[in-house]
């Protein structure tokens, strides 16, 4: 990845919050990672690994203890964190959109019809003078999410924003992000649900505050080598359940059928069965 474009990177960083006692709590020991233009990273770790930490640091809302991060300052970076009252500004939703940079040089008409274009992207058409506080959970996140989305940001971090939604709300989400994606915006994907991590171009595991795997989707879930794949797999090793398609396709291992793909999701479940052999 020598010539690849770096967003942000972490060096040796640290975290250590501070708590009653002396020492604190150690959060993050040494961790290193580049994230590189136009990646999908997917980060996912059990709870209390420091996942959470990781979207704060990168929007500069939590400082390192030690160690060093460097932004890419050309870019800009947006988030949208797991309570979503935290991150409002505004009272409304119109409120809250008239603080996107360039709005302000709107007519009204053309104000309100770009608010609408930039919720409908995430699926909401609610009335913009509704008040924040009567929204859902799900909607308060993916009002954030719309507004994130509207700047076009460089680096988009995304803490577990499927958490609050129902199935369709989670795939307009998914649907939106990859348009964004498409456009160029690099995305950091923070998540507990393993079936969001067939999206990725690149898995962190994260645990007890250290990376504890890198590389492709199917390496997470099935291991890199075939030897070890039905003991361990850094997914297991992370103390995750598999999703139903990976577990099936190990059940599937197991009787000896021969496996020519090893699948991440329900179509690619169907062809490897389809093109399996014993
Ligand atoms: N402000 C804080 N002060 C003290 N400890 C904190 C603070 N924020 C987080 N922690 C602790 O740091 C550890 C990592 O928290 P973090 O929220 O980053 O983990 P996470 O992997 O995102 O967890 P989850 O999946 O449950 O959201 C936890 O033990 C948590 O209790």
């Amino acid at each position: 990845m020598g010539n690849r474009e770096i967003v942000a990177s972490l060096q040796r960083a640290s975290v250590v919050y501070r708590t009653a006692s002396e020492e604190g709590r150690r959060v993050w020991s040494d961790v290193s990672l580049n994230i590189y233009k136009g990646e999908w990273l997917v980060v996912i770790g059990p709870n209390g690994s420091g996942k959470s930490t990781l979207a704060s640091t990168l929007l500069g809302l939590s400082p390192l203890s030690s160690g060093e991060m460097v932004r890419n300052e050309q870019k800009q970076f947006r988030g949208v964190l797991q309570l979503p009252d935290a991150q409002f500004v505004g009272e409304t939703i119109q409120e809250e959109l008239d603080y996107l940079p360039g709005s302000q040089e709107l007519t009204r008409d053309e104000r309100q019809a770009w608010y609408r274009r930039i919720l409908s992207a995430v699926g909401l058409s609610l009335p913009l003078e509704r008040t924040l506080s009567t929204l859902s959970g799900g909607q308060k996140q993916l009002v954030n999410l719309a507004a994130a989305l509207a700047v076009e940001p460089g680096l988009l971090v995304l803490d577990e924003p499927t958490a609050m939604l129902d199935p369709a709300a989670r795939k307009e989400v998914r649907q939106a992000v990859r348009q964004a994606h498409q456009r160029g915006t690099t995305i950091v994907w923070i998540t507990h649900r393993l079936e969001e991590v067939a999206d990725a171009t690149r898995v962190i595991g994260f645990g007890e505050g250290r990376i504890t795997f890198e590389g492709e989707p199917r390496g997470f879930f099935y291991g890199e080598t075939e030897e070890k794949m039905l003991e361990k797999t850094p997914c297991s090793e992370l103390g995750l359940d598999s999703p139903y398609v990976v577990k099936t396709a190990f059940g599937l291992l197991q009787q000896g059928v021969k496996l020519r793909l090893l699948p991440l999701d329900m179509d690619e479940l169907g062809e490897a069965v389809a093109t399996s052999c014993r």
